[in-house]
């Protein structure tokens, strides 16, 4: 049996449900807004509301795994079961752990995340590549055994990453160009797209790197962090077509109704193919 990469199936949610990604962040004061206690049955049902609120019209749903590694044992548990709701109604999931070791440690990474066998496993996983990019192989190897994606940080939405990422790497380029280079080459020769996704942020303003890199772009930073939608095009310029875009509290301060989440998605959705197809 062959196993269809993600990149097609990423190309084809992205074609038929819009490119849009929404996280799945049960913060501590969402639980409380949503009239929820910030306790594990909050947690569960904060999360079962909003992957049945979305999964089965987003293209992606992001779960952030730390909001659940919170509650232990039992918040690992109701992830779980998110994941697998999620897939069963159609989204992709991208698990949003940011994991980054020695590649020793990085193959333990990749059968939590990236295995079939593994109740956690998930379309794709974000990644930290600032041990070296060569520290993630093992991850990027699972992931083309099992049709998964891999989605590496390059240059995130937060102010604070540029003194790394932007700081000049032996070869004289960003740290960030040069991720950006080891992913370009992963992706050689893939079509409709390549597997290994770069994360850039959608508050960076001109991102001032070659985003030509034949894969998905994750936008993190539209709403609670000051991005919209209209701001993709000066960031990612003709790149954007591969962008998914994310949201997570922008749309979760919507809940617990589920019709306010699935406006508040379908109103961010909107804003992204007005702003794409300008
Ligand atoms: O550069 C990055 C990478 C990841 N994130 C994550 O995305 C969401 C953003 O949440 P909002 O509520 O939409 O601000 C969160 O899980 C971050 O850990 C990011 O923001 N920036």
């Amino acid at each position: 049996m062959t196993i269809e990469p993600f990149g097609a199936r990423l190309r084809r949610a992205m074609d038929t449900r819009g490119p849009l990604c929404v996280g799945i962040d049960p913060h501590a004061s969402l639980l409380t807004d949503w009239g929820l206690n910030d306790d594990i049955d909050g947690l569960e049902r904060f999360t079962r509301t909003t992957v049945e609120a979305l999964a089965d019209r987003v293209a992606v749903l992001k779960p952030q795994s730390a909001f659940f590694e919170r509650f232990g044992s039992r918040g690992i548990a109701v992830l779980e079961k998110a994941v697998e709701e999620a897939r069963a109604a159609g989204a992709l999931v991208l698990m949003d752990a940011k994991r980054g070791d020695i590649g020793s440690t990085m193959g333990a990474y990749a059968a939590a995340f990236l295995d079939p066998r593994s109740p956690l496993f998930s379309d794709a996983v974000t990644v930290s590549p600032y041990l070296g990019f060569g520290s993630l192989r093992p991850a990027l190897d699972a992931a083309v055994v099992n049709g998964c994606g891999v989605f590496v940080l390059a240059l995130t939405s937060n102010p604070e990453g540029a003194e790394v990422q932007r700081s000049t790497a032996a070869n004289g380029k960003s740290l960030a160009q040069l991720m950006l280079d080891h992913m370009r080459a992963e992706n050689e020769g893939a079509e409709p797209l390549g597997s290994v996704g770069a994360v850039v942020g959608a508050t960076l303003g001109d991102a001032g790197v070659d985003l030509d890199i034949n894969g998905p772009l994750l936008a993190p930073g539209i709403g609670a962090q000051g991005a919209t939608p209209a701001d993709l095009p000066g960031v990612f310029g003709t790149a954007v077509r591969n962008v998914v875009p994310s949201v997570s509290r922008g749309v979760l301060r919507h809940g617990p109704d589920v019709k306010g989440l699935r406006e508040s998605a379908a109103r961010f959705a909107d804003e992204v193919r007005a702003a794409v197809t300008g």
